[in-house]
C-alpha cells in the first residue's frame, strides 16, 4: 500500500463462521460479521435471529465453540481478560440494583472494572452527566423512570470508558419520547469519544435513523449488510420502483417467508418494562 492510500478503517468485532447451538436450535449458524472501528452497527432480526447469542459471545459471556471472534484482534477465546476490558456491555437484563443511588449504581461498575481508585469520583460524575442524569445521581435507582434506569445502565457501561459499547436491545419497553433521548446520549458519547457502539434491535425505525450499517440477520445468518439507504434503495432497484422501500421492508425481502412463521416485527410483545422492574 502506498502513503497516499487511506487506511481501510479497523475492524473493532470480526465473527468469522461463528456458530453457536442450544441443543438442536442453532442460535447463531456460521456467522460472518465485521463491524468497524468508530462506527454505530445495528444488529436487526426478529425475536429469536440469534442476536443476543451472538452478542454474547462476542463479549465474553458465551464460549466460542466453533468459528472465531476478534475485538480489536483479540481473540475472545484465548484473550479473554483482555477483550473484557476493551467492551461496555448492557445486557437486556436490568444491571442496576433498585436500592442504591444512581452514583452508586455507576461507582459500583467503576470498581469492579478497575478504575484507578483517584479518579473514580470525576469518573462516575463525567459518565452520569453524559447520559443527563447529573442532577438525579442522589436519587435511588427505584425512584427513575424507565428511560432514565437506560441511561444509568448506559453510564455504568461507560465509566471504565470503553473502545467498544455493545448494547442489547437499548431502548425496549421504552416509550418514543424515552427511546429518543437513550439514542441522542448514545450519540453524543460517541461523537466525544469515537467509540465504536454495537446495538442490537428489532425497531428498523430506530436502526434506519440512528445507525451508520446495519446486518439483518435471521434464523443465525446475517441477510443482508450495508447502510440503511443502501438496502433500501438497492431493494427499491430490484423492484423497479420509485417509493423508497423501509428497512423493514427490506428485511421482509431477504428473509421471505420465514419471517412470519419466525415471528415479525410488529407482533414483538416483549417489553422491558425496566421502570416497574427497578421500582
Ligand atoms: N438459554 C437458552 N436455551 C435454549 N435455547 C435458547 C437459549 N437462549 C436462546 N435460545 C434459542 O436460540 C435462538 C436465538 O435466541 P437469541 O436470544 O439469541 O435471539 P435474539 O435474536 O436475541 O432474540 P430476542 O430479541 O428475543 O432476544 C432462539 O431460538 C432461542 O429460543
Amino acid at each position: 500500500m502506498t502513503s497516499d492510500t487511506p487506511a481501510p478503517p479497523a475492524e473493532a468485532v470480526t465473527c468469522t463462521r461463528l456458530a453457536y447451538a442450544f441443543g438442536d436450535t442453532r442460535a447463531v449458524d456460521e456467522l460472518d460479521l465485521a463491524v468497524r472501528e468508530g462506527e454505530v452497527f445495528g444488529l436487526l432480526g426478529p425475536n429469536g435471529a440469534g442476536k443476543t447469542t451472538a452478542i454474547r459471545c462476542i463479549t465474553t459471556l458465551l464460549p466460542v465453540p466453533a468459528g472465531m471472534v476478534r475485538v480489536f484482534g483479540h481473540d475472545t477465546a484465548k484473550e479473554r481478560m483482555a477483550v473484557r476490558r476493551l467492551l461496555g456491555y448492557v445486557p437486556q437484563q436490568l444491571s442496576a440494583d433498585s436500592g442504591l443511588t444512581g452514583r452508586e449504581n455507576v461507582a459500583l461498575f467503576a470498581r469492579v472494572f478497575d478504575v484507578p481508585r483517584r479518579e473514580r469520583a470525576e469518573r462516575v460524575a463525567q459518565a452520569l452527566a453524559a447520559v443527563g442524569l447529573a442532577d438525579a445521581a442522589d436519587r435511588l435507582a427505584g425512584t427513575y423512570s424507565g428511560g432514565m434506569v437506560r441511561r444509568l445502565e448506559l453510564a455504568q457501561a461507560l465509566v471504565s470508558a470503553p473502545r467498544l459499547l455493545i448494547l442489547d436491545e437499548p431502548t425496549i419497553g421504552l416509550d418514543p419520547i424515552a427511546r429518543t433521548g437513550v439514542w441522542e446520549h448514545i450519540n453524543a458519547v460517541r461523537a466525544a469519544t469515537g467509540m465504536t457502539v454495537l446495538v442490537t434491535t428489532h425497531y428498523m425505525d430506530e436502526a434506519d435513523q440512528y445507525c451508520d450499517r446495519v446486518g439483518l440477520m435471521h434464523r443465525g445468518r446475517v441477510r443482508a449488510l450495508g447502510t440503511p439507504a443502501e438496502l433500501r434503495h438497492g431493494l427499491a432497484e430490484r423492484r423497479g420502483t420509485d417509493t423508497l422501500p423501509t428497512l423493514e421492508d427490506v428485511f421482509r425481502d431477504v428473509a421471505g417467508s420465514g419471517l412470519d412463521s419466525g415471528g415479525g416485527f410488529r407482533d414483538v410483545r416483549s417489553t422491558r418494562r425496566t421502570a416497574h422492574r427497578v421500582g
